[in-house]
């Protein structure tokens, strides 16, 4: 297996904001991969650029250089309808508040993605019931998100984000807005899902504890990814 057919792979990225005097430049040659069923954390200081790194890997932004690999495909010559329909297929999100739609039950929402990427109503809700089920949160199935706790509604966000077996997972500090106890117990259902269901993931917290329990720890210095070590 060669590096860029790895699930997830950033070669030479940069992106700047702003020309003259306010030009900032954030990323100034990101390189760096990550393999099917890898867990790797991005720590870093807020305003580094993790934020503009996890766009660029998710296809929302285009970078100004360098080439993004999703499962060894480079992305940058796909015009936006292709990207949008790689995202949608092969990319999964998790945000710190869980952008759940409030009037869908916890497996619509889980359903939806899939049967806008095709799948018939019944295949889809057995995926999401199955999901849920994995996520502990079974008996949860019909309730909105206004009526589960916070760290349900992340689990449910997580199963969403991996319901059509995506390649590449990309969280951004996905429990960030729990308590310790919870944020333990929705961690260690994401690592679960990461491990069965193969997907790359990069996932930025600034939780040290929880970052340490990943398989890799990366930080941005100076626009660039280096290793990261957790005392
Ligand atoms: N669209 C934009 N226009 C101008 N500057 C931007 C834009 N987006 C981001 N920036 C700047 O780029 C830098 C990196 O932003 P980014 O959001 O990636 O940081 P971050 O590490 O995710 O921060 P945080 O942890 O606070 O979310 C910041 O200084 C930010 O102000």
């Amino acid at each position: 297996m060669t590096d860029a057919s790895k699930s997830l792979r950033l070669q030479g990225i940069q992106r700047h904001f702003g020309e003259g005097e306010t030009r900032l430049d954030v990323l100034t040659g990101v390189d760096f991969a990550i393999e099917a069923g890898e867990m790797v954390a991005l720590v870093a200081p807020s305003g580094t650029g993790k934020s503009t790194l996890l766009h660029i890997a998710g296809l929302l932004e285009r970078p100004d250089a360098g080439e993004v690999y999703v499962n060894g495909l480079a992305c940058g010559s796909l015009d936006d309808a292709r990207r949008t329909e790689m995202r949608r297929q092969s990319i999964g999100f998790v945000y710190q508040f869980h952008h759940l739609l409030p009037e869908f039950s916890a497996l619509e929402n889980i359903m939806l993605p899939q049967m806008i990427g095709g799948l018939h109503r019944k295949e889809a809700a057995d995926r999401a019931r199955q999901l849920l089920d994995y996520m502990r949160i079974g008996k949860r199935a019909t309730h909105r998100p206004a009526e589960l706790s916070g760290g349900e509604q992340q689990r449910v966000a997580i199963a969403r984000a991996v319901a059509n077996n995506p390649y590449v997972l990309l969280a951004d500090e996905p429990t960030g807005n729990l308590d310790p106890k919870t944020s333990h117990y929705v961690f260690d259902a994401l690592t679960a899902l990461v491990r069965q269901s193969g997907v790359a993931a990069l996932i930025a917290t600034h939780n040290h504890e929880l970052a340490a329990r990943m398989d890799r720890v990366i930080t941005l210095e100076g626009g660039r990814v280096v290793p990261y070590s957790i005392e």
